[in-house]
């Protein structure tokens, strides 16, 4: 596995904000939009291509378009939504799935409680989005999911990381033979007691969704 920190003063600045715990969820909700669109610049480079022609005013011109079958994004629910609109305003092409995870927060378990994904996942580059690689238990879990579908390339993009979680995904998914890449903007310090990312941001879900602030 592959952990790809960005490191862009656009991208710290944004996230300094995003932590900010007075940052409310409207305001929360668009810098996460704004961040994950820088992310997923990074994110996508081996996007796969093919080479096409086109006829400018001028001449032909040789070029590529993003080949077939086209990528399938999958936001895990539900912090994973929050950013969906950023990844598709960069490939408005690609296939959406869904997968709706929650992670007890007593054991640190994850569980699914809703999956809709193509069956058939063979030959798919997949993109999955959720704001916060903790204890790590959650993305192990999806991504077992879709290789078991077939898919063979797959890149997560985070948000946040935590060196624990990242331990634990690259133990998990040791057995998973295609190649793996988590894009994120900031490997945090550790976990706290409650599996709580620190300094982090809190509980993402929460905040773009949630509690009345
Ligand atoms: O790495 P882990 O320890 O598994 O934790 C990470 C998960 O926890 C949060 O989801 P949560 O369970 O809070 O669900 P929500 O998105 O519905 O809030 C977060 O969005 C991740 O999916
Ligand atoms: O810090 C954390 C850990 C898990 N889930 C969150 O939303 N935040
Ligand atoms: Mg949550």
């Amino acid at each position: 596995m592959r952990l790809h920190v960005v490191d862009h003063p656009l991208v710290s600045h944004k996230l300094t904000t995003l932590r900010d715990e007075r940052t409310l969820s409207p305001e929360f909700r668009r810098l996460t939009d704004e961040l994950v669109t820088l992310l997923a610049y990074e994110a996508t480079r081996e996007v796969r291509v093919e080479p096409v022609t086109v006829q400018t005013p001028v001449s032909p011109a040789h070029g590529v378009a993003l080949s077939r079958p086209r990528p399938l994004v999958v936001p895990i629910l539900r912090a994973g939504l929050g950013m969906l609109d950023g990844m598709m305003r960069l490939v408005p092409t690609a296939e959406v799935g869904f997968l709706g995870m929650v992670r007890n927060e007593e054991t640190l378990e994850a569980s699914t409680y809703a999956e809709r994904l193509p069956a058939d996942l063979s030959g798919r580059q997949c993109y999955v989005l959720d704001p916060m690689l903790a204890t790590g238990g959650t993305l192990a879990a999806a991504l077992e999911f879709l290789v078991d579908r077939g898919a063979d390339h797959i890149t997560a993009i985070c948000l946040l990381v935590a060196p624990e979680g990242v331990a634990n995904l690259e133990a998990g998914i040791a057995h998973l033979d295609i190649p793996i890449t988590v894009v994120t903007a900031a490997l945090d310090e550790r976990l706290n007691e409650k599996g709580y990312i620190v300094p982090g941001l809190g509980d993402a879900g929460d905040r773009l969704y949630g509690l009345a602030q």
